[in-house]
């Protein structure tokens, strides 16, 4: 007799890459927006028509807002919750519309609507004091901070709550989806859809701005609202595929053994879990934050000459190539994955590098900062999936994460030290950011790699999204406070300076390599409780 084995959603792979590209395409939406303002920060300081009057005071608290309920009204806390709760489906699709809702506050905030009008009014007069923040320090708003950048960081809080946990749900949905299976290249794979989104919002916010020569920040922002309605929509056709297969699993998560608030002890008390926990929010905070800085650190340390107005360099062609360049690179990185004959595979390779030199040549020939730094993310796009794949299949979770705490201190001290004794030197100075970029962007995939995979080996499957919340809400409160204090240490060693482009940051990027070098002692401790404890992080997902 033949047995039939019932197969489900899962099991095909077409399916389970399918949904992983609808919750992976929801996050490529959502970090976009994220940082939709921050290539336009010198457009926002401008005054109204052209910009909204925002100082750096104004745009720093309002970029600053997007963790602020998640840090201090604990709501990532709650997201786990209702996560664990009510399941993955209906927690992705809140998460989209509460970005959605956020959004499209932050929207109205700039936009030419919201100018003049009473909300306006009642903002500049209203907020500037909360008692109960002013007390613990951290109030969210302060006198005299333009109403725009006000109403803009209540819609960038609301949004912050709603990504943040799209995050969590994102991860949860991969474990339920891949366990067992291809995991940490699904997850790799989702991280690499994110940076891409990273470069797109840095490409595409100023073209929406500056689009037909006539200057409108709100269309920036538009843009971003429009790939959160489609972020919402990739949501909504998850929720029925993962309802599909809950029915053919019979597993109804939300239903059978319901998670109890009381099961966060659980997670506390594994060791493990804090220890990640901690290499998470020491590694990150000294990646994020150095991002929101880093094309100033660029602009004090190196020699730019200016491109002429009209060259094929200064035009929007180029960007436009740029940006095509980048997506060949990440199609062919990604490709790598997949190919199994070893010639194809490794001229896939070969020409993934090919363009990305060619990516990298275009941002020296543009001379400026920002084209320098676009290849940050992009080497993220191209190399985690390839890392996720190997931890599938060779694990090292845990060596992973001690190599890229001692790359992240490597760049973080050659751009302190090596980098400034090339200020003058055009071509050397670039060679050498490029290098330690390069290098960074590998850390940035060794780290992410091989820690978010590992939650699923720490804690049990059923209090796996308050495991994530947990993480991210420690992990926020650092994303938090680094960008603040990177700006105070700034202002400590650089008294009287007034040119923004002849900063030293030698003591912000210390600080940096100092955080990791906790994380390395963190990811040493790491390897020795995963051997004595048995963890499993060195061991591969896929067991042959
Ligand atoms: N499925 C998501 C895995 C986590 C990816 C990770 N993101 C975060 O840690 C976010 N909490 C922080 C995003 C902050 C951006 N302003 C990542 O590596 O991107």
């Amino acid at each position: 007799m033949t047995e039939v084995i019932q197969k489900t959603l899962r099991d095909s792979a077409a399916l389970r890459w399918t949904a992983l590209l609808l919750l992976a395409l929801a996050m490529f939406c959502a970090y976009i927006f994220m940082d939709i303002l921050s290539p336009i920060k010198d457009l926002m300081a401008q005054a109204y028509p052209v910009g909204r009057g925002w100082d750096s005071t104004a745009f720093g608290t309002m970029q600053g807002s997007e963790t602020f309920l998640n840090v201090f009204v604990f709501f990532l806390i709650f997201a786990g919750i209702i996560l664990d709760k009510m399941g993955v489906r209906f927690t992705a699709v809140l998460s989209g519309a509460v970005m959605l809702a956020g959004a499209l506050i932050k929207y109205y905030a700039i936009s030419t609507a919201f100018h003049g009008s009473g909300i306006e009014v009642w903002f500049t007069n209203h907020l500037n004091h909360i008692p109960v923040f002013e007390q613990l320090g951290v109030s969210p708003f302060y006198e005299g901070m333009p109403a725009s950048a006000k109403v803009a960081a209540c819609g960038f809080m609301i949004f912050g709550c709603g990504a943040e946990m799209g995050g969590i749900t994102v991860s949860r949905g991969i474990v339920k989806w891949f366990k067992g299976r291809e995991m940490a290249l699904a997850m790799g794979s989702e991280m690499a859809l994110a940076r891409l989104g990273v470069a797109t919002c840095m490409i595409f916010s100023p073209f929406f701005a500056k689009l037909g020569g006539h200057i409108d920040v709100s269309r920036s922002v538009a843009f971003g609202v429009v790939l959160l309605c489609i972020a919402l929509i990739m949501f909504i056709v998850y929720f029925f595929m993962d309802k599909k297969l809950d029915a053919q699993t019979g597993e109804a998560e939300e239903k059978d053994d319901p998670f109890k608030v009381s099961d966060i002890g659980q997670i506390l008390k594994s060791s493990g879990f804090w220890l990640v926990s901690l290499l998470c929010v020491l590694y990150y905070s000294a990646i994020f934050p150095f991002q929101k800085y880093a094309v100033n650190m660029l602009q004090c340390n190196l020699t730019f000459e200016p491109v002429p107005e009209g060259s094929f360099w200064a035009s929007t062609s180029v960007t436009i190539i740029q940006y095509v360049i980048m997506l060949i690179v990440a199609a062919t990185a990604f490709m790598f994955n997949f190919i199994k004959n070893k010639p194809a595979k490794y001229a896939t390779m070969a020409l993934s590098i090919l363009f990305l030199v060619g990516y990298c040549y275009m941002g020296y020939m543009r001379q400026s900062a920002e084209s320098i730094f676009a290849v940050f993310p992009l080497l993220a796009v191209g190399i985690t999936p390839i890392l996720g794949n190997y931890v599938d299949h060779k694990g090292k979770a845990a060596s992973m994460l001690v190599l890229g705490s001692l790359l992240l201190i490597a760049c973080h001290l050659t751009f302190a030290f090596i980098l400034p004794l090339f200020k003058g030197n055009d071509l050397g100075g670039v060679v050498v950011a490029y290098v330690t970029i390069l290098v960074l962007g590998s850390s940035f995939s060794l780290v992410p790699a091989s820690l978010w995979p590992s939650v699923p080996k720490l804690v049990d499957a059923k209090i796996i999204g308050s495991a994530y919340a947990l993480i991210f809400w420690i992990q926020n409160i650092g994303l938090w406070l680094f960008p603040l204090l990177i700006g105070k240490v700034l202002d400590a060693t650089n008294p009287g300076v007034t040119d923004p482009t002849r900063l030293n940051y030698t003591a912000p990027l210390l600080m940096l390599a100092g955080l990791g070098v906790a994380a390395l002692v963190i990811g040493l401790i790491l390897k020795v409780v995963d051997k004595k404890k048995g963890l499993g992080l060195e061991e591969p997902n896929i067991k042959a």
